[in-house]
């Protein structure tokens, strides 16, 4: 569907070359949600903006549904990105316009006739939960509400992508929650690819397929975000997923455990998919004699399946801890080592 090979966009400023994308290949594929997760500076929005064609590589590939994108002009490049749609952190709206008519703006652009235009402004409506708020303006909207119509009016011509820029940035978590079910949603019923560029691992975990990690113009890891959640690579990707994965009190917790308890071992525990479910924990203490505390427990739901990760002290003989830590590999729990006595 996407298809970027070798893309590098440089900007010169005052003398000095910025790389904002260095050398960046990868693809995304038709109908997935794909997140793109970097921290400020990283490269982002310079890559969504290459996407959408605002911007031009300095070098490099950039194929969209079979259709080189750094070569297209004029009328080809406008149809092209006509199927190519955005919404926005801070929404863009028309503020002197009403929520049905900043939906019908993009219809009358492309010359759609009026009675087409207002059967779909209803369908849209509809589809992002604003029946009743035809006549409002946005002034009069939550901001949750203005993303409905930024979403609403994206999807009026319909897109074939929808790249999506920091688009909750700007809510609060449960209307965060609220927009991400909603692009599932669209996602789900209509097949439609959504490109996302965030720096928050919650709106990764919650709704995307796959995800890049970007750090400073490059992409340092990409895969599906169980695959990554499991075992990330990059030292940036295990502090993403911390966002979501730490209460923060482990690394107080296990201090306070040493102290009291300086026996053991201190393992942390893995488990994806099915295995969350299942009473490990529980085998694990009928099967060998050794004391478990437990330090601190966490469940995140990706779209794919669960995670969890689990801190445990094993106090007992070093060879039952050896033999129970075999036990846990053995059921595909990935075990790691925090501590010894
Ligand atoms: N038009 C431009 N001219 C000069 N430098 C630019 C331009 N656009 C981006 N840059 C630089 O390129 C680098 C990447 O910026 P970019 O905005 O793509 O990052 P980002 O990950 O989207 O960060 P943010 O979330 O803060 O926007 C930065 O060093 C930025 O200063």
């Amino acid at each position: 569907m996407i298809q970027l090979t070798n893309v590098q966009k440089t900007f010169q400023l005052s003398g000095s070359e910025i790389v904002a994308v260095d050398d960046v290949t990868f693809t995304i594929k038709e109908g997935e949600i794909f997140g793109i997760i970097g921290y400020s500076g990283a490269g982002k929005s310079t890559l969504i903006r290459l996407l959408n064609g605002l911007e031009q590589p300095t070098s490099g590939s950039i194929v969209i549904n079979g259709q080189e994108m750094t070569t297209l002009k004029g009328a080809k490049m406008r149809n092209a990105r006509q199927k190519i749609s955005m919404i926005f952190q801070h929404f863009n709206l028309l503020w002197s316009r009403t929520v049905e008519e900043n939906i019908a703006f993009p219809l009358e652009i492309a010359g759609v006739k009026k009675p087409e235009r207002q059967r779909k402004v209803k369908e849209l409506i509809d589809l992002v939960g604003l029946t009743g708020r035809e006549k409002a303006y946005p002034a009069q909207l939550s901001g949750g509400q203005k993303q409905r119509v930024g979403i609403a009016r994206a999807l009026a011509n319909d897109p074939e992508v929808l790249l999506c820029d920091e688009a909750t940035s700007a809510l609060d978590p449960e209307t965060t929650n609220a927009i991400l079910d909603l692009l599932t949603n669209i996602n789900e019923r209509l097949g439609l690819t959504i490109v996302l560029i965030t720096h928050e691992m919650h709106v990764i975990r919650k709704i995307c397929h796959r995800v890049a990690v970007m750090e400073a113009g490059k992409v340092v890891e990409i895969g599906s975000v169980l695959d990554v959640f499991q075992s990330p690579q990059a030292d940036i990707t295990k502090r993403f997923i911390s966002q979501v994965t730490d209460t923060g009190d482990t690394d107080a917790a296990v201090a306070h455990l040493q102290q009291e308890t300086p026996l053991g071992k201190l393992v942390k525990l893995a488990f994806i998919g099915e295995r969350t479910e299942q009473p490990v924990l529980a085998e694990l203490i009928r099967k060998f004699p050794v004391d478990v505390n437990i330090v601190q427990g966490n469940i995140s739901t990706t779209r794919d399946g669960a995670y969890g990760t689990l801190v445990l002290q094993l106090v007992g003989d070093v060879a039952v801890i050896d033999e129970a830590i075999a036990y846990l590999h053995a059921n595909e729990v990935k075990t790691e080592v925090l501590a010894n006595d």
